[in-house]
């Protein structure tokens, strides 16, 4: 039995995934791992190329997916990405897709120092809310959850929605066992 769920955490880029992660991991009734995948693929070379213009790696997906799948397999992680497209279906017990307004997104990408265009493109996606159709395409609607990520309160409300949602799940998991 999986001693934990895994929960994808997705959104554009700046919506506001590591900084619910970290508070989620620390609130969670149960113990969680946090991966935040784009780090986790620079520190394992697990791309093909980095694109000097767009300052973006090109991700060897399927070196990626091996390295995980041992990870998932103990259950009890947070998969923190800008993409749920690539994972197996069967690894996902929740899937939360990060939303925010997209004026609010362009200025906290200006201060992490994004070139504009890599701005431009991200504030896009969020205004067509590609992430969200993404995980839509790619899992059961049932388990695919869209929580705004304007302001603090929000986040602060969406850890605990997500902290009684882990508890569920434990109980869940103890009645079938
Ligand atoms: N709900 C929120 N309320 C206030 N600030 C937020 C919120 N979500 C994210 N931020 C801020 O936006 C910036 C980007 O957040 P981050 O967690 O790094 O995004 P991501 O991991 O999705 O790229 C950080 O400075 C963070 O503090």
């Amino acid at each position: 039995m999986a001693k934990g769920p895994i929960i994808i955490l997705t959104g554009t880029p700046g919506t506001g995934k590591s900084t619910h992660a970290e508070l989620l991991a620390n609130e969670s009734p149960i113990p969680l791992k946090a991966i935040n995948v784009s780090e986790w693929v620079k520190e394992r070379g697990l791309y093909e190329n980095y694109d000097e213009e767009w300052q973006t790696y090109t991700v060897d997906e399927d070196r990626l997916l091996d390295e995980l799948e041992p990870i998932v397999a103990e259950g009890g992680l947070i998969l923190d990405w800008h993409t749920c497209e690539i994972y197996p279906e069967r690894w996902a017990d929740l899937v939360v897709v990060l939303r925010c307004d997209h004026t609010k997104l362009w200025e906290r990408l200006e201060k992490r120092g994004y070139p504009l265009k890599k701005i431009q493109e991200n504030n896009e996606a969020e205004i067509m809310q590609v992430v969200l159709d993404e995980a839509r395409a790619s899992y059961p609607p049932e388990i695919v959850i869209e929580l705004q990520s304007e302001t603090t309160e929000q986040m602060e409300s969406n850890v605990a929605r997500i902290v009684e949602w882990i508890k569920a799940w434990v109980s869940n998991q103890e009645d079938s066992a």
